[in-house]
């Protein structure tokens, strides 16, 4: 990993005692530049849309690189971030899904159910998240480009950091 990663987590009140404490594993992790937390706090009940779509909109305007968000699920939070041009974001409680939702996918959003997953695995998983970098050289990087292309021909303004359609 050559550059260090600005990161956000953000819960909403299903998620946070695992967004706490996955944060506090990120905050000393020697690949990781920052960690911003977009909630919630304590007694806080904001909508789980809300937080999920505060921390996308770091990562769209490049003021964020990466975010790691929980729910109940996961699941909600996931279809909140990917409502934001640009982002793509995926519920992984799998090793394998994890690298790939990188590798692959290119996915700027990890995100985790509280109610779903163990916090020892959800913990390893974030650590392995942060180990992967996409390859923008790779075969998988055309097919994420086709999603980028289906965005950005069918919105009025480029998500930030787009690149332009590719020529037929
Ligand atoms: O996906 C949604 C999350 O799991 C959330 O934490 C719980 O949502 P609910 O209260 O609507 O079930």
């Amino acid at each position: 990993m050559t550059k260090k990663l600005r990161l956000v987590v953000g819960s909403d009140d299903a998620g946070l005692d695992y967004k706490e404490k996955i944060k506090a594993d990120l905050q000393s992790n020697e690949r990781v530049e920052s960690v911003v937390d977009v909630g919630v706090g304590d007694e806080e009940n904001t909508a789980y849309p809300s937080i999920a779509i505060a921390a996308a909109e770091l990562i769209a305007k490049g003021e964020a690189d990466r975010a790691l968000l929980v729910c109940g699920t996961g699941l909600g939070v996931a279809i909140a971030a990917n409502k934001v041009p640009g982002i793509r974001a995926v519920t992984a409680h799998d090793s394998y899904s994890v690298e790939r939702a990188v590798l692959s996918n290119n996915a700027q959003v990890l995100t985790f159910g509280q109610r779903v997953v163990g916090i020892e695995l959800a913990r390893r998983l974030a650590q392995e998240w942060l180990t992967y970098e996409f390859d923008e050289s790779s075969p998988s990087a055309k097919k994420v480009q086709l999603m980028t292309d289906y965005e950005t021909q069918n919105m009025t303004a480029p998500p930030a950091g787009s690149r332009a359609p590719t020529e037929a």
